[in-house]
């Protein structure tokens, strides 16, 4: 590397010089030359962070500016450049930049209706006097009231007991499923009007925003549990409608365990900690859920998704989202047709690998909740579109499965995708328990033009949201809380009740009445009106035909991913029944795979030293339907399309590295989105070999490998040295066995030596992922390093077991 000071700046990098000028190091210090060939990017990409101040400020190259973990404390919640006042503000932008939308556009009326609720009730206690509950201000909030200094404290004392008691009851039951999640704000924007199939308020024209509040969240762990568990994920968005609240109320995966509700208690109990010891949490690797679900091969599709990469998701912004049950589209002039609910993350499907999973939930427990934070708080606003799946009950009727059973999906050759629209989270919560935690959503909140099917699961869940909320959250008045109210104006003749806030005014509170002048009035045509569906049947508890099939779609699951992703999911079946203790389970769990795919069965078996069992009978004499391979169903057909912004990249940084090629990577990074972090053995400053200093911005200890997307090791004569210290090694080669890309340049290739990373992959062929060039190639290596890291992984270094 050169390090030639008094050489003048190079033209490609002269557009960095306001990003220099914050160099710590000798003013006269030159780019070196390693980076100086950084190419047609990397100089478009330091051109932008030149002319960028806000991108400027968040490099690391002075020691004078403090740095702490994580980017939210960068970008302070309140107030923040990138976290406007006023939220319309930032949705008009964003907008505007992704579509034709006027979200600027207030009704005439002038009321923000996307915060109005929560403006109500917003408090902000700066400044302010401490008062008790009563208003009264508080003297002196340190000192209980005694009878002399030393004496008994005296029940007088209201202020205390007051403050005591509050707090005696800040806790409320947790979720009985899907205790754990987070929350954000936020909203949809229909492309176009749907009113041929639908009057529900959202769809009804093009460009119509409507505010959301999403919830995502894991299953089976408790409101403390670690975020990346091998798990199903919540995925609730609950649309502040003209029209009333609808809520959709749906999961990251299409499909369910279940058939019908009456198991549900069942489910829910077999996967959560067994009632003896409460363990395991958060994981479904144990006997009681394997043995309910091998006696129960209806589950046999969603286990296969389970076991699969989508619920170990890289981020709650890389999943797809489903409705998961058939629902109803009505409109205005009551037509109707059946609907399936699909959200597609604009930054593509991303997942983890489970031993990066693992080690996750002790590294950043918080690890997805901190995901989304961040990404609201830099303004890295989150995206879904929404798709419908729309078909006729004509259609419906020549499936080979019935879309009643939610343990059926409708493959996308068979009935297209539409994109209807997009959503855009750009707000965090004010206050978590406020609106996270007491945010309430049931599948029995629909609006006018959405309607239910007869889905078993669905009408039970039609039931079980109110009723759970009702004790959860302290009684029938829980749709006044501020995120649960409905932006449309609520009128009826419900009164009293715990918690009630509304002053309902008058002596009429029924209906009909000729007292209070009649109202409130039924909306007739203009309200809700249930689909009228002809029914004629007996009374029983049974099932169709249909739902007796379980494993033909469990087989086009399985056999149209990736070789990679079915690798995974055979290992994913390999652990959690490692985990079972009961063999006779896992010999049933087996036996239904044998059904599935005999691959899949043999792989599971050879991995738990057992023979394939003889396949589990079948429920069904019919024929099993063949379903053609579906694409779509894999992960990897979805890349998304915001390159490598977001993602997280390591820079290990020593003394006497490149300081000058580091802060070109650094701004290169920055610019184009992403997350560059200075990681060294410990916190403090080091001076890089031109003399310049770096402020490590995060030890490894405390920044693990699993926390970054990527790593870099710049080019430096001590680099090499950095492996005397196990965290570095195990830092790189968890980067190397999580598929993650590696660039090193000039020195810097010494660490991945001393780590013992191979150079090629398995099979002897280049690795995509692993980019290490000279010091005078850096710059042409930096794109291909770029391009790998928006390809996120190769997982073609991967052997089972792992080598690395
Ligand atoms: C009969 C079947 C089901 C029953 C009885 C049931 C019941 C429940 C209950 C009691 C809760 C807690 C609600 C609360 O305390 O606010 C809940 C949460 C949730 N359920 Fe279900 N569930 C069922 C099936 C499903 C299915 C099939 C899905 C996905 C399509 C689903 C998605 C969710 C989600 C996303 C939440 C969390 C909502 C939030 O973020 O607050 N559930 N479920």
């Amino acid at each position: 590397m050169s390090n030639n000071k008094t050489a003048a700046p190079r033209s490609n990098v002269a557009g960095a010089g306001s990003v220099l000028s914050t160099v710590s190091g000798p003013s006269d210090a030159a780019p070196p030359d390693s980076l100086g060939d950084a190419g047609p990017l990397a100089d478009e990409l330091l051109r932008k962070v030149a002319g960028n101040q806000a991108l400027a400020a968040q490099m690391p190259f002075n020691a004078d500016k403090p740095f702490e973990y994580g980017d939210a404390s960068r970008q302070p919640h309140e107030g923040s450049s990138n976290t406007p006042a006023d939220p319309i503000a930032t949705a008009s932008t964003s907008a505007e930049q992704n579509s034709s939308a006027k979200l600027g556009d207030m009704p005439a009326d002038g009321v923000n209706r996307t915060n109005a609720p929560l403006d109500r009730v917003r408090v902000d206690s700066a400044d302010q006097v401490l008062t008790t509950n009563q208003g009264v201000p508080v003297a002196d909030n340190q000192n209980s009231l005694k009878v002399g200094l030393r004496g008994p404290t005296t029940l007088e004392d209201f202020i205390l007991r007051e403050k005591i008691t509050h707090f005696d009851h800040e806790r409320i039951p947790e979720r009985v499923v899907h205790a754990r999640g987070s929350g954000a704000h936020g909203f949809f924007e229909a492309y176009e009007a749907l009113t041929d199939i639908t009057r529900a308020a959202p769809f009804a024209e093009a460009g119509k925003v409507t505010p959301v509040f999403v919830r995502f969240s894991t299953v089976a762990g408790e409101r403390g549990s670690a975020d990346t568990a091998r798990d199903v994920r919540g995925f609730a968005v609950k649309f502040y409608t003209d029209e009333g609240n609808w809520d959709l109320v749906g999961n990251n995966l299409p499909v369910f365990f279940i058939q019908d509700a009456m198991k549900f208690p069942d489910l829910a109990h077999a996967v959560k900690p067994e009632p003896h010891h409460a363990m395991p949490q958060a994981s479904s690797a144990h006997d009681t859920f394997w043995d309910f679900v091998s006696l129960m091969p209806e589950s046999t599709h969603m286990l296969v998704w389970q076991m699969s990469d989508r619920a170990i998701p890289r981020s709650y912004r890389t999943m797809q989202g489903f409705g998961v049950h058939t629902f109803r589209l009505v409109n205005a002039a009551g037509a109707s047709v059946f609907c399936k609910f699909h959200w597609n993350p604009v930054a593509g499907t991303h997942s983890l690998v489970w031993d990066e999973a693992a080690k996750l939930m002790g590294a950043d427990p918080d690890f997805h909740r901190r995901d989304l934070w961040e990404a609201i708080e830099a303004g890295a606003f989150p995206q879904w579109e929404l798709g419908l799946q729309v078909f006729s009950e004509e259609q419906a009727e020549q499936f080979e499965f019935d879309v009643l059973d939610a343990t059926k999906l409708i493959p996308e050759e068979l009935i297209p995708v539409r994109a209807v629209g997009r959503m855009t989270l750009n707000r965090n919560p004010d206050n978590f328990f406020a609106e996270t935690e007491q945010v309430a959503f049931c599948t029995a909140h629909v609006v006018p033009g959405i309607d239910f099917t007869n889905d078993p699961l669905l009408q039970g869940r039609l039931h079980s949201y109110v009723d759970t909320q009702i004790s959860r959250l302290g009684g029938p008045n829980f749709h006044e809380i501020p995120i649960n109210a409905a932006l449309a104006e609520v009128h009826n003749n419900q009164r009293d009740g715990m918690h009630r806030q509304a002053i309902h005014r008058g002596r009429v509170n029924y209906e009909p009445n000729s007292l209070g002048g009649g109202c409130p009035f039924q909306a007739g045509q203009m309200g809700f009106q249930s689909f009228p569906e002809r029914v004629s049947e007996d009374k029983v508890r049974g099932k169709p035909e249909k739902f007796a099939e379980h494993y033909a779609q469990a087989r086009m699951f399985f056999e149209s991913q990736s070789l990679v992703e079915q690798q995974h999911i055979a290992n994913a079946f390999r652990f959690e029944l490692t985990r079972v203790q009961t063999p006779a389970v896992r010999a049933r769990v087996i036996a239904n795979l044998a059904n599935v795919d005999a691959m899949l069965a043999t792989s599971v078996a050879d991995g738990l030293g057992m023979e394939v069992p003889y396949p589990s009978s079948l429920a069904s004499n019919a024929p099993m339907p063949s379903y053609p391979l579906s694409p779509a169903l894999s992960l990897l057909v979805r890349p998304g399309s915001t390159g490598i912004a977001t993602r997280r990249i390591a820079i290990l940084t020593g003394d006497g590295v490149d300081g000058a090629g580091i802060e070109k990577v650094y701004a290169a990074l920055l610019s184009a989105g992403a997350v560059p972090r200075l990681v060294g053995v410990q916190l403090g400053t080091r001076t890089a070999a031109d003399g310049s200093r770096l402020d490590v911005e995060i030890s490894l200890e405390a920044g693990p490998s699993v926390l970054y997307d990527a790593v870099i090791v710049p080019d430096g004569a001590e680099q090499g040295r950095l492996a005397m210290t196990g965290q570095t090694v195990e830092f790189l080669r968890d980067q190397y066995r999580h598929c993650k890309p590696i660039f090193a340049w000039g020195g810097g290739a010494a660490l991945l030596t001393a780590a013992n990373l191979p150079s090629s992959l398995p099979d002897g062929s280049d690795d995509p992922g692993m980019t290490v060039a000279t010091a005078a190639d850096a710059g042409g290596a930096f794109e291909a390093f770029v391009k790998a890291l928006a390809g996120h992984r190769t997982f073609l270094r991967e052997t089972d077991p792992p080598t690395v």
